[in-house]
């Protein structure tokens, strides 16, 4: 079946062609990513009241990382956790805005899965009405626990059995790799339901956009200080061709952009971020990410190792992020040496 046709091919729908005429996914995870993308529709509904809804806004505390919350991420956190932890399907939850993980309620059956999300990337766009999103990432359970603590969800990326996004933008799109291939699915507002509307995105090898926050310039170091100039340059560098540059500050938004029509995406390691270990969290945001560039045929790495590979330290582990079009991710990480 081809998106586009005119007949829907609803996500629902997908997922189970997906379970049986591929095998590519077992019954719970699939009930699993069901009711992730039902909690994203209900955060789309949240996030499209606005100023009307009230959501807007600080919500006047803070997270583990000392960011402060936004209204909007406490309810998104919320809504997750809410719709997540009844299902049957999950040991845990762990989230950017919690300190510690989400353990299953005695209440509620568990699963063989953990689920670990960025309730609403880009947050400090939201009062300005600019696209905000959610990340979110599926790993397995390791063989033999029967209780799962914070040091189970320490895995390396390559090991995620399921990655997606939402953007909630001019559209709300869902976009998620289960391990083969990266598809897009545009939530129809009037049905209420994610419809495939692209199978097997695939990110062009060369660009000639980048997206880094420039304003961070004088702390980068020499290898990013190196690929900026260059691409700045244009006709007249050593690249010998003109360069666009976006920068929309919720990576949702940046990478959704460049899964679409390439470029590469940079929050690499600075002077400013550099004590922490860079600005991006590894298990909320890159390594979900990474997952969702490489199955669509991109690069991701820090500037020195590819991301996926990475084996955690600690749940809010953070990594300096260089990623997008093949050709380009790789020539900034030649530069690194
Ligand atoms: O404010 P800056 O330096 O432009 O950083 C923007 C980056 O920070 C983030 O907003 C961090 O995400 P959160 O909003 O989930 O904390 C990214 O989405 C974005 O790429
Ligand atoms: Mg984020
Ligand atoms: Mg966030």
């Amino acid at each position: 079946m081809k998106p586009n046709s005119s007949k829907p091919i609803f996500l629902t729908q997908f997922l189970i062609e997906e379970q049986r005429s591929a095998g590519k996914i077992k019954p719970d995870l699939r009930l699993l990513l069901e009711v992730v993308a039902r909690a994203c529709k209900r955060i789309s509904i949240a996030v499209g009241k606005g100023a009307l809804g009230g959501v807007l806004g600080d919500a006047g505390t803070g997270n583990i990382q000392g960011e402060a919350q936004k209204k909007l991420d406490v309810i998104s956190n919320e809504i997750l956790l809410e719709a997540n932890e009844w299902g049957g399907h999950l040991a845990a939850l762990a989230s950017e805005e919690m300190d510690h993980p989400h353990p299953i309620p005695e209440q509620y059956p568990k699963g063989g899965y953990l689920l670990l999300f960025d309730p609403l990337d880009g947050s400090s766009n939201i009062d300005v009405n600019v696209s905000v999103g959610t990340i979110f990432s599926v790993l397995k359970v390791p063989e033999g626990v029967t209780q799962a603590s914070e040091a189970d969800f320490l895995q390396p990326g390559v090991q995620q059995v399921a990655a997606g996004y939402c953007v909630y933008g001019p559209s709300t799109t869902m976009v998620l790799t289960l391990g083969k291939g990266v598809h897009q699915f545009t939530l129809d507002r009037e049905l209420g339901s994610f419809v495939l509307t692209q199978r097997d995105m695939m990110i062009p090898a060369d660009t000639k956009e980048f997206s880094i926050n420039m304003s961070n310039q004088r702390f980068w170091e020499a290898p990013v200080q190196r690929y900026i100039d260059e691409c700045v340059a244009g006709k007249d560098g050593p690249r010998g061709k003109d360069f666009n540059m976006r920068w929309v500050a919720s990576m949702v938004a940046d990478v959704h952009r460049i899964i679409t029509r390439g470029g590469v995406f940079m929050y690499p390691l600075d002077s400013k971020t550099q004590a922490q270990g860079g600005k991006l969290r590894l298990l909320y945001e890159a390594n979900p990410m990474s997952f969702i560039i490489e199955q669509a045929g991109g690069a991701a790495t820090t500037g020195r190792e590819r991301i996926l590979d990475i084996k955690p330290g600690k749940l809010h582990q953070r990594v300096p992020v260089i990623m997008g079009s093949k050709n380009e991710v790789d020539r900034v990480t030649q530069y690194h040496g």
